[in-house]
Parts: C-alpha cells; structure tokens; sequence
C-alpha cells in the first residue's frame, strides 16, 4: 500500500510536473507570439510614420541660411494658381496691370541695409513697448495705429494723441517709406512689372514675437496660411526681418510648403523676402523657441481700390 501509495503520489507528481512544464512552454511561446506581434506592430508604424513624412514633407531644403549674404536676389519661380482668378483681375497688358502671370518667391540682402534694419529694430521697439500681447505675438500697424495690449488691440494714434510725437520721428516714417519704396521696385522687377502698378495695401505691420504660448487666435502666427486668402486684397507680399535667427531667436524660420518639399528662410537683419500672394506660395512661421523675433509685413496689390497711403505721424 505505502509501495503503491508511494507509486500513486510519483504518478501524480509526474503529471503536475508536465503539466506545469506544458504550461510553461504554452505561456513562453504566446509571450514569444505577443513580443513578435509587437514588434511587427512597432515596425509597421515606424514605416507608416517614415512613409508620412516622405509623402507629404519629404524635402526640407534651406532656400537661404542667416549665415549667408546674397549680393542679388535668389529666385525661384513656381507656377501661379487660379487663386487671382477669383479676384477683381489686373493684367499687365499695356502695362496699366500687375496680377501676378509670373508667380514664385525671392529673397533679397541687398535692398535694407543693416543700419537702416537697425534703426527700424528700435523703431519696433519702442513702438511695441507702449503695448504688447499677453500671448507670443505682437504686432504694431504705423498705417491704422493698431497695437496689440493684452488680448486686444488699442489704436495709439487715438490713445496717445499728439503724445505719438514724442514716440516716433518724421525720420522713422521717412525711412519706411524708403524702404517701402525700394521694396516696391525690387517686387516689380523680379516679376517684370511696371512698380506704379502695385500699391501698398493693409494691413502693414510691425510684428514681435517670442515664446511666451498664446492666449487669443491673435497670438497664433504659425499657422499655414495664403496670404491671398488670408487678406484678400494682397497680391505680393514681402517681409523685412529685424533680427537674425539662431542669434537673436531660435526657431521661427520662414516655411514655404510645397506640395512634396519645403523650402525655409532663415530671417536676418536686413534680409526681405517676397513672394507672389497666392496659394502657390503657402507657408506659415515656425514656432518661436527663445529670444525674440522681429519683423516688417508689406504688402503690394494690383487693385487701386485697396491702395493705402505710406504711414505718416499725425
Ligand atoms: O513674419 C513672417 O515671416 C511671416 C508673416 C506672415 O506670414 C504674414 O504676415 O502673413
Ligand atoms: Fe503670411
């Protein structure tokens, strides 16, 4: 009996053992499927991810690095959209027109010089340091004396009165015409126009940017947008940077978004970019990381209706 009691319990003991060996090799293979699966599953999605950012972002190249100086414009032309066709038409036929025919995009060093950015910088400055947004984006317009404060703006002509006299200078506004104006011939001689046939439209606008996160729609600048559709009577826009990227601010490159490929401008003092309006020209602003960015919008339409006058001082 103890024999076979003692064979009973060997046989029972042999048999939990197998099981419990079974087991074991069941659980250790499906940890072996699950770990395979996982991984197929890791896989799949890092070449999803890769196959994303090739599709639609492959390209980033560098259309022109702060580091470099252009002595002429560096141009690339693309083909204009039927975006202009949806607006009032301006053709350059008899050269009494200018809506863009020839679209694309173009930086230029040599149209501002580096005092002229300077003296410009300090305008910004103490323009934007009577106001400011509470989020990362502020903007000063010397045309309709909008200024961000807080989470609205305020119109420093009205607020400041005859007070403004003591703020800015017939110079400042002297130099903003200058340059608006170099701007103007710059635009219409890479696109081969006639430069009486653009105006200078709204909104014109100093713009200050920094990291601080964004409390109103106001504040959110890095959006891709078309200028076109954006503000409707633009037809060129340009851009005159105040300060240099990686040295005064970091991110807050300038992003042109092709259909497969993006070409950026790195800003820097002195340095104007323009570019035809419309949706052939999408891009939008990188985040600001640090620092503090400064910039000039100038726009240019065909349409005489939305001509504004140069900013002067009341
Ligand atoms: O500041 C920039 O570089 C671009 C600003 C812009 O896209 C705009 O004013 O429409
Ligand atoms: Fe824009």
């Amino acid at each position: 009996m103890a024999l076979q009691r003692r064979g009973n319990v060997k046989t029972a003991d042999t048999s939990t053992i197998e099981k419990q060996s079974k087991r074991v090799i069941t659980q250790t293979s499906s940890y072996r499927g699950y770990t395979a699966l996982l991984l197929a599953f890791i896989g799949t999605c890092a070449l999803l991810t890769w196959i994303c950012s090739v599709w639609t972002n492959d390209i980033t190249e560098t259309m022109v690095s702060r580091g470099e100086i252009l002595t002429q414009p560096r141009v690339f032309m693309v083909q204009c959209s039927e975006d202009y066709q949806k607006y009032k038409h301006f053709p350059d036929v008899l050269s009494s027109g200018c809506t863009p025919t020839k679209c694309g995009r173009a930086v230029s060093d040599s149209v501002v010089t580096a005092d002229e950015a300077q003296t410009l910088k300090r305008l910004a400055e103490k323009g934007l340091a009577l106001g400011g947004s509470d989020g990362g984006a502020s903007i000063l317009d010397l045309h309709s004396g909008a200024l961000s404060m807080g989470k609205k703006f305020i119109n420093i002509y009205r607020y400041f009165n005859k007070q403004i006299r003591d703020i800015f200078t017939e110079d400042d506004f002297k130099l903003y015409r200058a340059v608006r104006s170099r701007i103007q011939r710059v635009i219409a001689e890479t696109f081969g126009l006639d430069s009486s046939n653009l105006y200078l439209t709204k909104p014109t606008f100093f713009s200050r940017i920094n990291s601080t996160g964004a409390k109103t729609a106001h504040d959110e600048y890095w959006h891709p947008h078309i200028d076109k559709v954006t503000y409707g009577s633009f037809d060129y826009t340009s851009l005159l940077y105040l300060t240099d990227y990686d040295v005064d601010f970091g991110g807050g490159r300038f992003i042109f978004m092709d259909p497969n490929s993006n070409q950026t401008v790195e800003p820097r003092a002195g340095r104007v970019s323009f570019f035809s309006s419309g949706s052939e020209n999408l891009h939008h602003v990188e985040k600001v990381a640090w620092g503090t960015r400064y910039a000039i919008t100038v726009s240019f339409t065909c349409d005489p209706d939305y001509a504004i006058a140069d900013p002067s001082l009341p």
